[in-house]
């Protein structure tokens, strides 16, 4: 079996930190894809949708690689959480999950630019919070550190502080289901060995 080159196409640093981790050589290649979703059947769906939209957008700029795009997506009682838009918007963001459970999905697209073949899969994780005051919130939103992140919190950040309990793949939580996308580059014939101990840290 040749050597497939690999290509992450994220700007996501914990994607890019995560798939490192798998001790696979990749490159990055951005792309600015449109994240509005015109219609979806709920979070797995949605993520797919948006990870292929992000595999699809770079791989008419590589001949022969595996193009891998990834989407993170929170959702609670129907609603889809990403990033936050702005200030209100963490805010009311963290005041939905507050106290409860909800599911972190993760959709990934591996698009092999070689054949058109396109593999895909979600993983789903469950993330219980802590019950939190409006002023921890907003001491959390002033930090920053939720724009960037789907249901505007980092479990490996500072949002820690937040999490009770996870339940299922950390690293899925945090943006890449390492197992997940092991299996989906093993469907192209690209093995890579599993780690010696459970991916959970961030
Ligand atoms: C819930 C949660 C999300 N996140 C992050 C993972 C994703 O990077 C981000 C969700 O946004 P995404 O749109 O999935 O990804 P991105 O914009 O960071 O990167 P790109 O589209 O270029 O691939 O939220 C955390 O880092 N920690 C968490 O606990």
């Amino acid at each position: 079996m040749r050597a497939r080159r690999i290509v992450l196409a994220s700007g996501s640093p914990r994607r890019r930190e995560l798939l490192a981790a798998m001790g696979i050589p990749f490159e990055v290649l951005t792309s600015d894809v449109d994240e509005t979703v015109a219609g979806h059947d709920g979070p797995a769906d949605f993520a797919l949708q948006l990870a292929r939209r992000k595999a699809q957008a770079v791989a008419g700029r590589v001949t022969d690689a595996l193009v891998i795009g990834g989407d993170t997506v929170v959702e609670l009682d129907g609603t889809i959480f990403g990033k936050p838009a702005d200030e209100a918007a963490a805010f009311a963001t963290l005041g939905r999950l507050s106290g409860r459970a909800h599911r972190v999905v993760t959709g990934l697209a591996v698009l092999d630019t070689a054949t058109g073949v396109l593999r895909q899969e979600a993983a789903t994780s469950t993330v219980r919070m802590r019950a939190f005051a409006d002023d921890e919130i907003r001491a959390y939103v002033a930090s920053g550190e939720p724009f960037d992140k789907a249901g505007a919190y980092a479990v490996q950040g500072l949002g820690g502080r937040l999490v009770a309990a996870v339940d299922g793949d950390l690293d899925n939580v945090i943006g890449l289901p390492t197992r997940t996308l092991r299996r989906l580059l093993a469907g192209f014939g690209v093995e890579v060995s599993a780690p010696q101990a459970p991916a959970t840290q961030a």
